[in-house]
Parts: C-alpha cells; structure tokens; sequence
C-alpha cells in the first residue's frame, strides 16, 4: 500500500526507504539503511521532485499515483542525476507521457549518456534563477554544480519557503515514521551519519557547498528537503551551522582522533601508550581506531569532526601498511584540510611508513604536521618513552592551544 505524508500543505513526501541494502554506492557500509526521498506538490499544475532508486520503485509509483489521485502529472523536477533518483524517470515518462521534465543543460545532457536521447523529449531547459508558477506555488531554480554532481539543482518554493536541496543535508539512515528531524533525537546517532554522509559523498566539494550557500543567503527558507535523510525545519540553524563548519574544514572539537595499523600488536601497544600518556596530560574524549576494522568512511567522518589527527602504522613490504595508505589516499581525495597531525611509524629492517604518511599529509592542504614523524624498531621499549612523552607533549600543547 501507498506510505505517503503530508509535509506542508498541498506539498507531500512520496519516497522510501531500504534497509536491506548493505553498501551505499557499494561502498559506504549502511547499518541504519537509506530512504530515497521524494516530493509531489499539488498545486493548479502538479510537480514531483525527483524519482528514487529502482530498489523502492514500485513504492514510489504507487505513492505518486495515490497523491495524484487521477490528476494530470504536469511537472518532473530532476534535482540530480545519480541513478539512486534517476532510475524511474523512463518508467514516470511511460505512465505520464505529457509530462513537463525540468532540468538544466547538463542534466539532460546526462540524461541522455544514462539513458537514450529520446527520454525526456518534453523537456524544459531552465536557466538560473528561473521562475516556474505552479499557481500559489512559486519555484525558483538555483544551480548548485559539484554539489557534488555538475548538473545539481536546488529548487526553493518561494511561498512555503521550502528548499529542495538534492543530496545537500541529507544522510545516511532509513526513515521510521517520522520524516523531519524534529521529531526524532538527532543527536542519538543521526547527526554522526549525516557527518559521515557529507565527508564521504560531498566532502571534497567544500567550496562548491559554500558558494551555493551564499547564493541562498536572505531566501526565506523555513524547511529543507534533501533526497536522503530527515527533512529540516525547527533544526535548521543546526543543519546548517554544520554545514557551513564541515565544508569550511573547519573541525567541530577539539580532540584527537587517532588511526592506527598493526598486524602484530607492535604499532597498537605505541599507539595506546600515546593515548595513555594524552590522557595523563587531561585530554579527553579520545577516539582510537584500528584502519584494519573500521570502515574507512568512519574514520574520515571523524577525521572531519576532530581537529587533532594522529596516524600510526608498520612498514609492510617496503610500503605503507595498505590499509593506512587507503585511508590517507581517501583524505587526500576528499580534501580535507586544516587539521594538526603526528605520525608514527613502526618498521624491522627498512622504514617506509613513516615517510609515506608524512609525504601523503603533506601533499593535502593545511596539514601542520606537530613534531618529526617518530618511528619505532619493531616495539616500543623504555628508551623509547622519552620520544613518546615528547609527542604527547607536543600534541597536548596544541590543543591546549600553547
Ligand atoms: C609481510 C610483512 C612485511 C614487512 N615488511 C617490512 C619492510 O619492508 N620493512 C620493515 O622494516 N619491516 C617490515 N615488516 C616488519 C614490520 O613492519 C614490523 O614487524 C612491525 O613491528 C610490525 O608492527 P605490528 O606489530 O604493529 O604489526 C614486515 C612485516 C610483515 C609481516
């Protein structure tokens, strides 16, 4: 049956969730699933925004059908081209055949290289800034590219002031019943997977996010759509106070976030010796992870939040231990930037690690790395805690802001 909700007057929420999914983008691990969100506005012309991923399709068509309720499909909105709203644009174009599909150059430029040419013949080529009256409603088309796909539109209802965002604000997770996130506690959770969800998928587009954020400046904006995740209304200075930080690279805490790979222990017990001996110095609220076990999307989400990174890995074959090497590739990708680093190598017989990690840190931008990279023979022993208790003292006077 039809699982639709009325988000403002005459403006409805027609998407849906999987939760069986187990990678995003067949990557990006999805414990709480992901809800492909959609929107229908009933107006003297009908628009719907954006389709969804061909997992809840069926969903989908049953919900738009249920909202329209046998009237006419004037209008198909594509925000963002990304097969996970894409997928049911052919099957929207057979049922509704006179609709109105909208979108800008390169979005139908898209269209085409993911479909055929042909989709979507009765297109409407809007520019930006462009109006569209829908009766009461009134639409306006603001380009968002590389937020994070080129063709990327934000669509703002002037008269309800909702903003449409596509994958801007949005998350990971699957929705239960409630659809805005004043209603659920975003602090139990949501929040992290909406910062995992930002680093990983829009992270490297910190500028293009800022300059489409201006572009929005003194809209009257009241509730946010996004294509993932909980719709914004009461929360919206939270949103968007965290958006602003994440795509500034600018740290949420001041904290440490430390990374580690061991095949044997060796690095771990160094790098639990540091953490020992940072607590000891009162610093708090650590995070420890082994690169081996964690999904890398969770270390780059917290690499985005802490403002104090500390990467510590073996020698392997002459290289960086893969994992850690994967991890810094994956940073460097994304562009974070700004942040204050230590590094920690362990090796046998021919060190690699820590001028690896050294060399990726210091190809991303702002990295200040706090002291030489340090490097251990195989373990770390007594002598060694001299060089260790100097680390910690570097990193704890930078946070302490000495
Ligand atoms: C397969 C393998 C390859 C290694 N390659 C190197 C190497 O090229 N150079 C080196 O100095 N040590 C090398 N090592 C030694 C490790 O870097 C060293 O034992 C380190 O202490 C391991 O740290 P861990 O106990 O945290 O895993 C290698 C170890 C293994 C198991």
């Amino acid at each position: 049956m039809y699982c639709v909700q009325e988000i403002a007057p005459r403006v409805f929420w027609v998407g849906g969730s999987d939760r069986r999914l187990e990678r995003f983008e067949n990557m990006f691990p999805l414990p709480g699933g992901v809800s492909y969100n959609a929107y229908l506005i009933l107006d003297e012309k009908t628009a719907l925004f954006d389709t969804v991923d061909s997992s809840v399709a069926d969903l989908y068509l049953e919900n738009v059908a249920h909202v329209l309720d046998g009237r006419k499909l004037d209008y198909l909105v594509i925000s963002h081209m990304e097969p996970d709203h894409s997928a049911v644009i052919a099957e929207i174009l057979r049922r509704y055949p006179e609709v109105q599909v909208v979108g800008n150059q390169k979005t139908f430029q898209l269209l085409g290289q993911f479909f055929t040419p042909e989709l979507g013949k009765n297109r409407l080529v809007v520019q930006e800034n462009q109006e569209l009256s829908l009766g009461e409603s009134l639409l306006r088309f603001t380009f968002a590219p590389m937020v994070h796909w080129p063709e990327v539109i934000f669509t703002w209802e002037a008269t309800r002031g909702i903003l449409f965002s596509a994958d801007a604000f949005g998350s990971f997770g699957a929705l239960a019943g409630n659809l805005f996130a004043d209603e659920v506690d975003i602090t139990d959770g949501y929040l992290d997977e909406a910062r995992r969800y930002y680093a990983n998928i829009v992270g490297r587009y910190g500028v293009q996010v800022q300059s489409a954020m201006k572009k929005l400046a003194g809209r009257d904006i009241r509730m946010i759509c996004p294509l993932h995740g909980l719709l914004w209304r009461k929360d919206l200075p939270c949103i968007l106070e965290k958006y602003d930080l994440w795509s500034r690279y600018e740290p949420e805490k001041k904290g440490v976030a430390l990374f580690y790979g061991s095949m044997y222990g060796n690095t771990e017990n160094a790098a639990s010796v540091l953490c020992n001996k940072l607590a000891q110095r009162g610093v708090t609220d650590m995070r420890m992870y082994d690169v081996s076990k964690t999904h890398p999307s969770y270390l780059i989400s917290d690499a985005w939040k802490y403002s104090h990174l500390v990467f510590a890995s073996p020698t392997y074959n002459l290289h960086l231990y893969f994992p850690m090497e994967t991890l810094l590739q994956d940073m460097g990708v994304l562009g974070l930037k700004n942040r204050k680093v230590a590094v920690l190598g362990c090796h046998s017989w021919a060190s690699a690690a820590a001028k690896r990690m050294e060399e990726l840190l210091s190809a991303m931008k702002e990295m200040e790395l706090l002291t030489p990279p340090m490097d251990i023979r195989s373990s770390l022993k007594p002598e060694g805690e001299a060089d260790m208790d100097a680390l910690a003292d570097a990193i704890a006077a930078s946070l302490s802001g000495k």
